[in-house]
């Protein structure tokens, strides 16, 4: 089947009949194609995007909201079409994509439906100086959205919505491993109203498409979530065009467990925290560390539990672990656990692509825990994005410190303990933008979201992301 752009509310071919093939991770086959767009299709999207701005940023709050809560809706109504689809062309259980990713796609529509109508900015008034000052927080304009493989409606969605939400126009692109949800998104947005050319979808390669969306001189703000060298490199050609930029990035994130901790909810925590979705979420706890006195007993439970994880066909309902994104992908995987290998690292169960009967040439791999000798190695240091975790112990809570600070990224920490006070110490001290405690990815969507260090730039989420896909104004007024 072939993929096409949806601009101006329609869909159609890419200007320069450039296509690039899709693949099904389940089987390895090209299921269909999608375009490889121009720059002359970037450009058709922001004149596009363009045309609808006067209206879509004068359409009032309450029809922004009402034609974003229609849209959620619409998605909900077609939670198994959707679902069915994001797997397939992502690799990811049928399950999953039916209890997380569709209805959190459906969940970011509704949330910045909702929270444009609570959105709210400041006055200052000048004491002394007859004067007020009040700040208008006024759409930036057309901005660009690219999103990656990992999650792809609901990233792509994350981005999109608040965009829409401000009373922005938008030219996005999904990327081109994943493009199938983004595509039949076009037709909800058509079915929900909301108006042409309000937001536009382009695919193809990031090179190609992606490069066009960034250095387009009138795209003021580039919303971005994916590796942590696009984002450099897109930072690089973004910045002196002095485009807004929201960048959220890798991340290589600690599982610091102590002793104290409620044991069994950890150890169920830490292997979904450690495989869900492949182990391809950025906010994935790819570094466990586990206190001494109990680190014998954590690695036999945990390897024990995660030899049960079930890796199959992704549309089995009794799946656990489903195939990778892409061969490229299993590919670098796999190399790492080789890397492993090489620096002494002891691979305590998994490390084999699995053969599926029937589906021989899909990429699929065990989860695998691998034992470290120490944190200083690449596997501990550099984020390798599928079904491998690494663990080691600790003695003390300064020297744990230490290790968990001790990457280049910092999105995500997960602490696993009830002592109060190491709580407040440790939350405080750890280089993350986002500290879960006694859980892993539970989502307030109200909270900011994004990572320090090589873990990017801005924040998402609730008033953080309107604020993004703003330009504050102050008006001073004197009487
Ligand atoms: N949120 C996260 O933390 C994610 C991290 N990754 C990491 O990045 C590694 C590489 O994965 P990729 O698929 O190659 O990610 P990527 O960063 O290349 O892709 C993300 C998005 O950026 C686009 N893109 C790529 N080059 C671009 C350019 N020059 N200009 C504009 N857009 C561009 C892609 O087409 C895609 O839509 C993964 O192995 C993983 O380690 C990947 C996906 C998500
Ligand atoms: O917003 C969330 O709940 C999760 C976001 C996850 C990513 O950004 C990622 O894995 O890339």
């Amino acid at each position: 089947m072939n993929i096409k752009n949806y601009i101006n509310g329609d869909y159609q071919n890419p200007i320069h009949d450039h296509w690039i093939d899709n693949h099904n991770p389940s089987n390895g086959e090209v299921y269909g194609k999608i375009p490889n767009s121009s720059k002359e299709d970037v450009e058709q999207a922001y004149q596009a995007a363009k045309s609808a701005f006067r209206l879509w940023s004068n359409t009032t709050l309450e029809e922004r909201s009402r034609i974003l809560i229609k849209i959620s809706e619409l998605l909900e109504e077609n939670l198994d079409r959707f679902a069915k689809a994001e797997s397939k062309d992502n690799g990811k259980p049928v399950t999953l994509a039916k209890s997380v990713d569709i209805p959190r796609a459906a969940s970011n529509f509704r949330f910045f439906g909702n929270a444009i109508t609570q959105f709210a900015s400041e006055s200052h008034e000048s004491v002394g100086q007859n004067a007020i000052n009040y700040t208008l927080r006024q759409p930036i304009g057309i901005v660009g959205c690219i999103s990656p493989w990992n999650l792809p409606l609901y990233l792509f969605t994350w981005k999109i919505a608040p965009a829409l939400a401000a009373g922005n126009c938008v030219v996005a692109k999904p990327s081109e491993v994943t493009p199938m949800t983004a595509y039949l998104l076009g037709e909800i947005c058509n079915k929900a109203g909301l108006p042409k050319g309000v937001l536009n979808i382009v695919h193809g390669l990031g090179t190609t498409t992606g490069q066009a969306i960034i250095e387009h001189p009138d795209i003021k703000a580039i919303s971005f979530t994916g590796g942590t060298s696009t984002g450099a490199h897109i930072a690089k050609i973004a910045a002196p065009m002095f485009k807004k930029l929201s960048l959220e990035l890798g991340g290589k994130n600690p599982n610091i467990i102590f002793a104290d901790c409620d044991y069994n909810d950890m150890l169920e925590t830490t292997v979904r925290s450690s495989f869900a979705n492949q182990g391809q979420i950025c906010l994935c706890g790819s570094r466990i560390f586990v206190e001494v006195s109990i680190y014998d007993k954590f690695k036999n439970d945990f390897v024990e539990k995660v030899k049960q994880l079930k890796v199959g066909h992704p549309s089995q309902p009794d799946t656990n672990i489903g195939a990778l994104v892409s061969k490229p992908h299993l590919e670098k995987v796999k190399d790492y656990i080789a890397i492993a290998k090489d620096e002494n690292g002891t691979v305590l169960c998994g490390g084999n692509e699995v053969n599926i009967k029937g589906y021989e040439n899909g990429y699929y791999l065990e989860p695998t825990v691998i034992e470290v000798p120490n944190d200083e190695c690449r596997v501990n240091q550099e984020e390798i994005f599928g079904p491998v975790v690494t663990i080691m112990p600790f003695n003390t809570e300064d020297e744990v410190l230490q290790m968990a600070n001790k990457v280049k990224y910092g999105l995500s920490a997960t602490l696993w303990t009830n002592n109060l006070k190491r709580t407040m110490r440790m939350s405080n001290q750890l280089q993350a933008g986002i500290v879960w405690v006694n859980t892993w990815m539970m989502r307030d969507l109200r909270t900011p979201f994004g990572g320090v260090k090589a873990s990017g730039v801005g924040r998402e989420g609730g008033f953080e992301a309107l604020r993004f896909f703003t330009e504050p104004k102050n008006v001073c007024i004197k009487y």
